[in-house]
Order: structure tokens, then sequence, then C-alpha cells
């Protein structure tokens, strides 16, 4: 879908891109990076918008330096910035923005009722944009970037301004851009960990360079460690302080589950194999607990970058390197998302 190829973009202060190469395939891609990463730089140049300054770049097969028209009939963009005029209504809007790409009046209007529909703005459609909350404007620039039934499209941080639940509605509508219409999406974020549940394949770029290329399952790799649950009895009313009392009398090492709401119930345990799983089931099963959980824990993206930063920082030829991508912080990660923290 998307190939760039040492691509660069330097302004008279600043290099924005620095040689950036890397593949991007269909479905949902996450573009993450700090602020200034150089995000909307690469968009602008994807759409042919804005000249690289060496390189190369092709989108759907395009080249970005000859075929900006082309690129831009067949992909949709949603901007960063608030771009919506306040004294016209959502179906006037979308309604001029299928005009301009290209649709003819009757097919730009029922377009427009489908895609707005889409994105849950069909009860307020005809009311000034001016009045939206930040939310339903959001809305409306992503239905304006899907009007003209693209084969792709560019999000340039859709969740910004948006509350916690809002940001959980936005990427639910991210994905199903991809599940119901197979548009593929290239979505930017500067939180690591709300892409984790929305997106295929992550990049991640830092001061214009290409840090980390994958699919979301390789960030997200299982771990060795197995968390447990358990209920307590009438004979062993405290069933995680039991359990682990059990596990230390075969050698076992465990810990509880951190300090995450009720995480104290969880007993966290190195899985050395087959073996382990059926220790803890016949401790369960002697101590006359109830078992609820039993799995192996996943990686969270952003504690892959919490390691990579431990390791920067021990290393002393990195140790003034710049942290990749903030973490998002624990609140963010257990909502999904957070302040926007501009
Ligand atoms: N037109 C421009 N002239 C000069 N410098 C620019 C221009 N556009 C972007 N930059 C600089 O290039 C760098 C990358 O900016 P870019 O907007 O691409 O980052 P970003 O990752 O999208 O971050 P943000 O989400 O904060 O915009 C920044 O240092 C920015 O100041």
């Amino acid at each position: 879908m998307i190939a760039t190829e040492s691509l660069s973009k330097r302004f008279p202060r600043v290099t924005a891109l620095d040689r950036l190469s890397m593949d991007i395939g269909p479905g949902v891609t996450g573009l993450v990076g700090a602020n200034g990463a150089g995000k909307s730089t690469l968009i602008k140049i994807l759409l042919g918008l804005s000249p690289a300054t060496e390189g190369r770049a092709a989108v759907l097969g395009l080249d970005v330096a000859t075929n900006g028209g082309q690129i831009r009939e067949r992909v949709g963009y949603m901007p960063e910035h608030d771009c919506l005029p306040p004294d016209v209504s959502a179906t006037e809007f979308v309604v001029h923005m299928a005009r301009m790409s290209g649709l003819p009046p009757t097919a730009a209007r029922e377009r427009t009722a489908d895609t707005l529909r889409h994105v849950g703005l069909y009860e307020e459609r005809y009311r000034p944009i001016g009045g939206y909350s930040t939310g339903m404007k959001q809305r409306v620039k992503l239905a304006q970037a899907l009007v003209h039934d693209p084969q792709l499209v560019f999000l340039d941080e859709p969740t910004n301004g948006l509350d916690p639940v809002g940001r959980d509605e936005m990427l639910g509508l991210i994905r199903r851009v991809h599940t119901d219409f197979g548009i593929s999406v290239l979505v930017t974020s500067h939180l690591l960990g709300e892409l984790e549940r929305t997106c295929d394949h992550v990049v991640v770029i830092d001061g214009g360079k290409l840090l980390r290329s994958s699919s979301t399952t390789d960030f997200t790799q299982i771990t060795t460690t197995l968390a447990v649950e358990v209920t307590d009895s009438d004979e062993c009313p405290d069933g995680t302080r039991a359990l682990r009392e059990a596990l230390r009398e075969r050698g076992m090492e465990t810990e509880t589950g951190g300090e995450l709401p009720g995480a104290g119930h969880t007993v966290l345990l190195t899985a050395e194999g087959e073996e382990t799983y059926d220790l803890v089931r016949d401790l369960v099963a002697d101590l006359g607990l109830g078992l609820i959980r039993m799995e192996q824990r996943r990686h969270h993206i952003a504690e892959v970058f919490k390691d990579k930063d431990a390791a920067d920082a021990a290393r002393p030829e990195s140790a003034s390197a710049p942290v990749a991508v903030p973490a998002p912080t624990a609140a963010a990660q257990q909502t999904g998302g957070g302040r926007d923290e501009r």
C-alpha cells in the first residue's frame, strides 16, 4: 500500500524525516511517535502535498512526486487540526467534500448520508458544526475522509482532544472502517497504548527515523509469566496467599499482580513448561480453591519501550539518547486513552 525508500524532508532548521525506508501492507497500521517525530510531514509527502527533499515514496503503486492528484482521488485524509467551517451543517460540508472529490450530486448526497450514519452523526447531521462537541467534529473529519470511498485513509491523530470514552469510540470506528468497508488505514498517534488494540501493524518513528516496524502481535509477544487467580474458601480465607505458600514449598518463586485494582489477587510465576500448569492445577485442587483463571501474560507495547529505555539507559554510549516515545501513563493504559498531552 505504501513504500518509502530513503525518504528525507529537511526544513531550514530541522530534519523532519531522515532516510526513512519502510513498507506498509493492507489493514490498519499505526504510525506512532512523539510530538514532532515527523508523522504529519510524512502524511503530507505521501499525499503529494509536500515534496520530499530526497528519496522516493509510492502510495498504491503511484509515485508521490508525480501522481499526487491520482493518489488523493484514491486516498482519504483526516487532518490533525480543526479545519471545519462552523456555520454549515455536517451534511452540507460532507456533500461539498464529496462533490470536490468528483462525485455527481445525487451520489454525493447518498454517500454523505451513509457515511454520516456510519460515524454515528446521522441524528445531528443538519445542525451547524460550530455547535458540535470535539468528538462530533472528529467524526465529521472522519466522514469527509471516507465519503469518496477511498482504498486507503490517512488519519492524523484522530483521538486528539477526546476523553477516554470518546477515544475508545473513535478507535472502534477506525477498526470498523477496515472490517466493514475493507478500507486500509494509516492512523497516527503519540500514545502507544491505544494503538495496541486497534492496529494490525505498528510503525514507530523518532526524530524522523524509523525505530521499529512490526506486527502488533510481535510487539505484544506472549511472555513466560503465568498469571493465576483463585477463589477463597472457608478453609483458606485468603486463597491467593495459600497458593503462594504452597508454591513456595515446592520451590517456586511467586509475586502478586501489581498495583492495579484487584491485581493483588493475581499470583504471578514463571511457567517452565506443561508441568507448571499441572502443578498449579493440582495445588489449587488440593487446597480446595476454585481456579478463576490461569493464563500466560502478554507484553503491552508500552512495556516493550520501557524495557528498551531501561536497556538504553544502562548502555553508557546511549545514555543521552532521546526517549523514543513517551510511554502512556498507567491511567492511559488502563482506560486505553487518557488526557491529550499537548
Ligand atoms: N512547514 C514547516 N517548516 C518548518 N519546520 C516544520 C514544518 N512542518 C514541520 N516542521 C518541523 O518538522 C518536525 C516534524 O513535524 P511534524 O508535524 O511532522 O511532527 P508530528 O510527528 O506530526 O508531530 P505533531 O503531531 O506534534 O505535529 C517538527 O520539528 C516540526 O517543527
